[in-house]
C-alpha cells in the first residue's frame, strides 16, 4: 500500500470482541520478540520516526512501476535512510547501536520500506559481514569506515554461472604475481561469470568476490578478495570488468541481483581477505586453521536466515488470523449467522500451529546464534574449533528446516484467506516471493539436508565406538540400550520419541550404506544410492532440535504465569502438531503406537479449541505495525472490506472509463461483428 496512514486505534467489531478478554500480558509476549522492554520501546521511537517521514513514501504503488522505477524508488529510500540513520539526531538520541541498527534492517526496512528488495541488502549483510568476519584488523581498520559511510558500496559475489552449490567447483581464477605483488583476478569460461549476487548489477561499487587461490600453479581452492569494480564518482565499470543486472526474478526484484566477468583484472596483494588464510609477498600461502573458515559468512547468514524467515512468518500468521476473526462465510448450523471463519476447525488448524512454529523457531535460531557466538569467541582467542562441526550441521539443519516450513505455511496462510489471499494487495504474494529464495539460497535446501545427514552418520559410528559426541547429537550415546517404544506422551516423552525414530533410521540406513560397500560399491555412490533416506533422516533430527529447544527454553522461562501458560499451549500444540504430522516415521521406528496417535489426535483438536479465543490476541502480541504488514487483510483495525475497495481504484487502468487499448483493438473487432 502506498500511503503511510497513521495507525488508528479503531477496530471493527469482529476484532473488538476478539480483543476484549485476553488472557496473558501481550506486551510481555512482545519483548521477547524484541529482547527485552527497553528494546520494544526503541523499536517503537524508530518506527514512528521511519513511519513518519514523507521521504520514505511511495510515489505510486511499487506494483505499478516498471522494473526501472522500482529499482531506483528502491535505492531512493535505502540511500536515504543511511544517511538520515548517520546523521538525524532523533535517531543518534534513541541510540543507533547493533540492536538498533539490526531493527531497521531486518524488521523495520526490510518489510516496511523496502517491500520486494533492498539494493543495498547484501551491503549490510554479506559484504559487512565479510569485512568484519573474514578480514585481519589491519584490512578492517581500511575496509570498515568507508563501508559504514557508504564510500563504498560491496556484495558478496560466489557464486557462478556453472556453479553455486560446489564451491571447490568455482572457475574464477585469482593467481598470485610475485612481481608485482598482485592477483590477477580472471573468468576463464562462461561458466564462471559470477551470476546471482544481490545489488551487484547496478549498485555495487567494491565485491568480496571468491576465487581459486593459485600461487606458482598450485591451485589452493576458494579464497575471498575485495575488488572494485566501478570507478569512484562516475561508478563506470572498471576495465577489465564486465558487470550487469539479470533479469527480472520470482520476487526481490528491486535487488538488481548481478552478473559480473574479469578479464585478468590486477589487484594488489593485500587485498585478499587474511583473517584466516594469507599469501605472504613471496607466495608463502599460510594455511587457515579449518578450510572451511572462509566460508564463515555463509554460516553467519543462515542463522541471520532463521530470523529473517520468523519474521515472515509473523505477518503471514498476524495476516491470516485478524482476517480469519473478519471474514464470515458459510454455515455452521442451517439457519443461524454465519460464522467467522476462524470458528471451522480446519481454520484453527491452518493458523494456530503456525503462530506457535513462531515461537519454536524463534527459540531454536536463539539458542544456534548463541553457539554462532561461542564459535566466533573461541575463533578470536586462537582457541580450538571443536564446535565447528556443530555449528555446520545446526545451521545447515535450521536454516534448511525453517525457510521449507515457513515458505509452506505463508502458503498456507494464502489459502486460508480465500480469493483475497491471492491479491497483491493482501501481501501474501509477496511475503511469499521473499521467502521461498530462501530454500535456495545460502545453500541450496536439499544440499545442506545432505551435509547434515554427513554429520549424523559420522557422529553415529562414533557413538557406536563410545567416542566423543557433539551437543546436538548427545542423544546417540544411548542408542545401543535404549528400547525404541515411548510410554509417556508429554512434551519429553515425544522428544523422546524423535531421538528414538531418528536412531532407528540412522540404524537402517547405515546398514544399507555398509551393505552397499560390502558388495563392492564405492562409498560416494553408496551415499547417493542412500540419499533420500538420508535426507529423511537429517529431516527428523532438526525437527528433534526445535521441539527439544522449545521445551528447554520455557522449562527456563521466568516470566508471568499468564504468558507461562499460553506458552506451555503453544509448545504442546507445536510438538502435538509436528508429531501427527510425521506420524509414519514415528509408528515405522516403533516410537509410537496407532493408539498413541488417536490419543495425540484427540488432544491436538482440544488444544485447537484452547487456543481459538486468544488467536488475534496472540497475533497482536508480536505488534507487527501496519506498515509492516502492509496489507489489506491484516491492518490492525480490521476493515477489510473498505481497504480492498480502496486499493483496486488505485490501478492505473481504473483512472479513465474507457482504455485507449479498448479503441485500438476491441472496438474494431466488436464493430467488424456487427
Ligand atoms: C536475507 C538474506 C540474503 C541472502 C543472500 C544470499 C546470498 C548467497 O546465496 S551467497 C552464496 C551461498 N552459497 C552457498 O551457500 C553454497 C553452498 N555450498 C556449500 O556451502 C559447500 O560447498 C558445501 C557445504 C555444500 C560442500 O562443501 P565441500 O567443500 O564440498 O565440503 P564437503 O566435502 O561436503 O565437506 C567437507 C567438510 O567440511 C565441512 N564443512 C562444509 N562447509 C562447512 C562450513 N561452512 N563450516 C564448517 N564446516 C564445513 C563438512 O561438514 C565436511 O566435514 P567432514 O569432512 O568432517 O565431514
Ligand atoms: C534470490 C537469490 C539471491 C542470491 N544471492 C546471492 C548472492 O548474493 N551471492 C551469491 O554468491 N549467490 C547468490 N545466490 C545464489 C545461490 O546461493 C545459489 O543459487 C545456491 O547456492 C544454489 O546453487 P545453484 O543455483 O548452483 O543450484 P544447483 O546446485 O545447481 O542446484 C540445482 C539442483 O541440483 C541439486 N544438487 C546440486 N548438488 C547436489 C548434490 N551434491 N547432491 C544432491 N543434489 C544436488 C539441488 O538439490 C537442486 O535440486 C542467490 C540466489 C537467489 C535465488
Amino acid at each position: 500500500m502506498a500511503g503511510k496512514q497513521v495507525q488508528v486505534r479503531f477496530c471493527v467489531p469482529d476484532l473488538q470482541k476478539e480483543r476484549a478478554n485476553c488472557s496473558f500480558n501481550k506486551e510481555e509476549i512482545t519483548n521477547i520478540f524484541d529482547g527485552g522492554e527497553h528494546n520494544t520501546e526503541t523499536r517503537r521511537k524508530l518506527q514512528n520516526i521511519i513511519f513518519s517521514d514523507p521521504n520514505l513514501q511511495d510515489p505510486i504503488p511499487p506494483d505499478y512501476m516498471s522494473h526501472e522505477q522500482r529499482y531506483e524508488n528502491e535505492l531512493r529510500k535505502a540511500v536515504y535512510v543511511m544517511k538520515k540513520f548517520m546523521t538525524d539526531p532523533q535517531l543518534q538520541d534513541i541510540g543507533g547501536g547493533p540492536e538498533a541498527i539490526k531493527w531497521m534492517y531486518n524488521s523495520i526496512l526490510r518489510h516496511a520500506i523496502h517491500k520486494d528488495g533492498n539494493p543495498l541488502m547484501l551491503h549490510f549483510g554479506m559484504f559487512l559481514g565479510a569485512i568484519m568476519g573474514q578480514m585481519s584488523e589491519e584490512q578492517q581498520a581500511e575496509w570498515l569506515p568507508k563501508a559504514m559511510s557508504g564510500e563504498i558500496i560491496g556484495t558478496y559475489t560466489q557464486t557462478e554461472l556453472g556453479h553455486g552449490t560446489f564451491l571447490r567447483g568455482l572457475e574464477t581464477t585469482a593467481t598470485y604475481d610475485p612481481v608485482t605483488d598482485e592477483f590477477i583476478i580472471h573468468s576463464p569460461t562462461i561458466t564462471a561469470t559470477k551470476w546471482w549476487p544481490g545489488g551487484l548489477g547496478k549498485t555495487s561499487s567494491f565485491a568480496v568476490v571468491m576465487a581459486q587461490l593459485h600461487i606458482r600453479g598450485q591451485n589452493y581452492g576458494p579464497h575471498p578478495f575485495v575488488v572494485q569494480l566501478r570507478e569512484h564518482v562516475t561508478h563506470a565499470s572498471r576495465p577489465g570488468i564486465t558487470v550487469g543486472e539479470i533479469g527480472p526474478r520470482l520476487g526481490l526484484n528491486s535487488n538488481d541481483n548481478g552478473f559480473l566477468r574479469f578479464d585478468n583484472v590486477r589487484i594488489p596483494r593485500t587485498n585478499m581477505v587474511m583473517k584466516h588464510s594469507k599469501v605472504l609477498k613471496d607466495g608463502t600461502y599460510v594455511k587457515p586453521k579449518s578450510a572451511k573458515l572462509s566460508y564463515g559468512v555463509m554460516v553467519l547468514t543462515r542463522v541471520g536466515i532463521c530470523y529473517d524467515v520468523c519474521w515472515q512468518l509473523m505477518r503471514a500468521t498476524t495476516i491470516a488470523t485478524r482476517y480469519a476473526a473478519v471474514r464470515h462465510q458459510s454455515e455452521l448450523e442451517v439457519g443461524e449467522a454465519e460464522p467467522q471463519i476462524i470458528e471451522y476447525q480446519t481454520q484453527q488448524y491452518k493458523v494456530l500451529p503456525m503462530i506457535a512454529s513462531v515461537y519454536a523457531i524463534w527459540f531454536a535460531a536463539d539458542t544456534l546464534r548463541h553457539t554462532y557466538m561461542e564459535v566466533q569467541k573461541n575463533i578470536n582467542k586462537g582457541s580450538d574449533l571443536d564446535l565447528l562441526p556443530e555449528l555446520h550441521a545446526s545451521s545447515c539443519a535450521l536454516k534448511a528446516l525453517f525457510s521449507t516450513d515457513v515458505t509452506d505455511g505463508i502458503s498456507v496462510m494464502r489459502l486460508g484467506c480465500g480469493g483475497h489471499g491471492y491479491l497483491a494487495s493482501s501481501n501474501l504474494p509477496r511475503i511469499y516471493t521473499s521467502t521461498t529464495p530462501s530454500q535456495t539460497y545460502e545453500g541450496e535446501n536439499t544440499v545442506l539436508w545432505l551435509q547434515v545427514a554427513r554429520f549424523l552418520i559420522k557422529s553415529f559410528r562414533e557413538a557406536s565406538k563410545g567416542g566423543r559426541l557433539q551437543p546436538s547429537v548427545a542423544y546417540f550415546k544411548n542408542h545401543q540400550t535404549q528400547t525404541r517404544r515411548i510410554t509417556d506422551l508429554s512434551n519429553s516423552g515425544l522428544v523422546s520419541g524423535y531421538e528414538r525414530s531418528v536412531l532407528s533410521m540412522l540404524e537402517a540406513v547405515a546398514k544399507q550404506l555398509q551393505q552397499y560397500s560390502e558388495e563392492g560399491m564405492r562409498y560416494e555412490h553408496a551415499w547417493n544410492a542412500c540419499s533420500v533416506r538420508l535426507v529423511n533422516v537429517a529431516k527428523v533430527h532438526a525437527r528433534y532440535i526445535v521441539c527439544d529447544q522449545f521445551v528447554k527454553a520455557l522449562a527456563k522461562y521466568e516470566g508471568s504465569s499468564g504468558v507461562r501458560q499460553i506458552m506451555d499451549q503453544l509448545c504442546r500444540l507445536y510438538m502435538i502438531y509436528s508429531v501427527t504430522n510425521d506420524q509414519g516415521i514415528l509408528l515405522k521406528s516403533g516410537a509410537l503406537t496407532p493408539d498413541q496417535c488417536n490419543l495425540l489426535e484427540e488432544e491436538l483438536g482440544e488444544l485447537l479449541a484452547a487456543l481459538r479465543p486468544e488467536a488475534v490476541n496472540l497475533v497482536d502480541a508480536f505488534d507487527l505495525h501496519d506498515e509492516v504488514l502492509d496489507s489489506t487483510l491484516g491492518a490492525w483495525d480490521g476493515d477489510v472490506y473498505n481497504r480492498l475497495y480502496n486499493e483496486a481504484m488505485k490501478s492505473p487502468l481504473n483512472k479513465v472509463d474507457v482504455p485507449d487499448a479498448y479503441y485500438k483493438y476491441l472496438q474494431p473487432l466488436m464493430k467488424s461483428n456487427l
